[in-house]
């Protein structure tokens, strides 16, 4: 119940541990004690579950029965301005308000000080997990998770936030047999908000380095163009099964700056030479060379769509596809605590952030991490990886299977372009619509 204390002594709190005793480790299962308590208007049900920054839980209003979701943040995150953060991801998803975009709308304060957003119960499966299962999706489904994606990320540019961390773990797909599918966008943690001093502003590295934009990874000055990279690297990977850039954390890193992406159609067979040059436009090193915005990005995607006349897609412009007769592989409720591939947090020393010509302020910066493979172990039991602070050889990058090295720019000009930049300081619903659901199997 709110207004009573969060610990039990003697009893773990699992919301402040960020590593939590094993089980064949603790003498007595830990017990949450936020566990049927009352947070405002809601009681919590059951943890479903953990992140950096805060712990996730359902939870019922008593007297209507609306589910919601709960994140509450984590104690060691208190003294890092989570509590800042996690006001300004509430303030950003609310500046947007988009059917793509998950919605938070009640925020509060356990008795002990540690802030609490209560969102919309995202049901459904991260697009990470789909990809987990699937490998790649077909060009039908990725066009429409583009479309759709890429319609949320409009309206998060029009609001003058940008994400900078889109990642196949914050995007939600969700799929009934009766409705269409939906796409959601989460997780606005390290959004950057208008007229706020963003947390990771100033120089610091944020974002998912996988998914990083070469801006990002400089430290330089970041806008909408950043995230639209990002989708470039999720296209890439839908299409092809692979990321564009493969390796340990920093030379994917590097590679994101200095290596010219292989076309998606050079990794997997049927891509549409268009979608192959969107793709590649999205990958751009230089922000002004991509899509001019999301919603160009989605124009092309269109006239994309038009040119394919995928057997059983609507025309553009028309209403959505009631997908009603696929097999739909994910459950409608979500299951507590899936084993999902998480992020984890890395810590970049400075003379690799310099290799990178970022300015730092602080000495040191954080950033995510998706792992290439998926981790069995829950992220909150995650170690934290510390990079050593000597620059690692920016080259080879190892290609995906199949590929010649593709080490520098092949285009002078663009890498001396590149290089130039060095340092830097530092809708609703879709027109495109699958035939294909997301829970069906993906052609080969
Ligand atoms: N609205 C929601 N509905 C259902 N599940 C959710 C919701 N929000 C988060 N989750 C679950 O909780 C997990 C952790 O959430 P989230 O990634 O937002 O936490 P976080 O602490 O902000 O993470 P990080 O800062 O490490 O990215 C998610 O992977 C997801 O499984």
């Amino acid at each position: 119940m709110a207004g009573e204390s969060m610990s039990t002594p003697g009893v773990p709190d699992p919301v402040s541990s960020s590593e939590p005793p094993s089980p064949e480790h603790s003498p007595t299962p830990s017990v949450d004690p936020l566990l049927s308590m009352r947070l405002g208007e809601f009681i919590i049900e059951e943890r479903i579950g953990a992140g950096g920054m805060g712990v996730v839980y359902r939870a019922v209003h008593p007297l209507i029965g609306k589910h919601a979701a709960i994140k509450v943040l984590r104690a060691e995150r208190m003294a890092r301005r989570g509590e800042q953060q996690l006001l300004l991801e509430a303030k950003a998803v609310n500046a947007i308000r988009h059917p793509g975009i998950l919605d938070v709308f009640n925020c509060g304060t356990l008795p002990d000080g540690r802030p609490y957003i209560v969102m919309e119960l995202l049901q459904g499966r991260t697009l990470s997990e789909v990809l987990l299962e699937k490998g790649k999706l077909d060009v039908e489904l990725t066009v429409w998770v583009l479309d759709q994606l890429l319609s949320a990320l409009g309206a998060v540019h029009r609001a003058g936030v940008v994400h900078r961390d889109v990642n196949p773990e914050n995007v939600f797909l969700r799929e009934f047999l009766d409705t269409k599918p939906t796409l959601k966008l989460v997780d606005f943690g390290i959004a950057q908000v208008p007229r706020e001093e963003s947390p990771g502003a100033n120089g610091a590295m944020t974002g998912t380095p996988e998914c990083m934009s070469p801006e990002q990874i400089r430290g330089g000055t970041v806008g909408p163009a950043a995230d639209l990279y990002s989708v470039g690297i999720l296209a890439f990977q839908m299409l092809t099964g692979a990321r564009p850039f493969q390796g340990e954390h920093m030379q994917v890193m590097f590679a994101q700056v200095e290596s010219v992406p292989p076309a998606p159609s050079t990794k997997a067979e049927g891509i549409p030479p268009a979608l192959d040059a969107l793709v590649l436009q999205l990958l751009e090193k230089k922000p002004a060379r991509r899509p001019d915005s999301a919603e160009a990005a989605r124009q092309q995607l269109s006239a994309i769509e038009a040119a394919l006349r995928i057997p059983g897609a609507p025309p553009v412009q028309a209403e959505p596809v009631v997908v009603a007769a696929v097999p739909i592989a994910m459950p409608t409720v979500l299951p507590v605590a899936p084993p999902v591939p998480r992020s984890h947090k890395v810590v970049v020393g400075a003379a690799v952030l310099m290799a990178f010509g970022v300015g730092i302020v602080g000495g040191r910066v954080q950033h995510k991490v998706v792992p290439e493979h998926a981790p069995t172990v829950p992220a909150a039991r995650r170690p934290v990886l510390r990079e050593p602070a000597s620059i690692p050889s920016p080259a080879p990058v190892t290609p995906p299977e199949g590929g010649p090295p593709r080490e520098a720019l092949d285009d002078g000009a663009l890498q001396d372009e590149a290089l130039r930049e060095l340092p830097s300081p530092a809708q609703t619903g879709s027109s495109l619509a699958p035939a294909q659901g997301i829970g069906a199997t993906a052609s080969p």
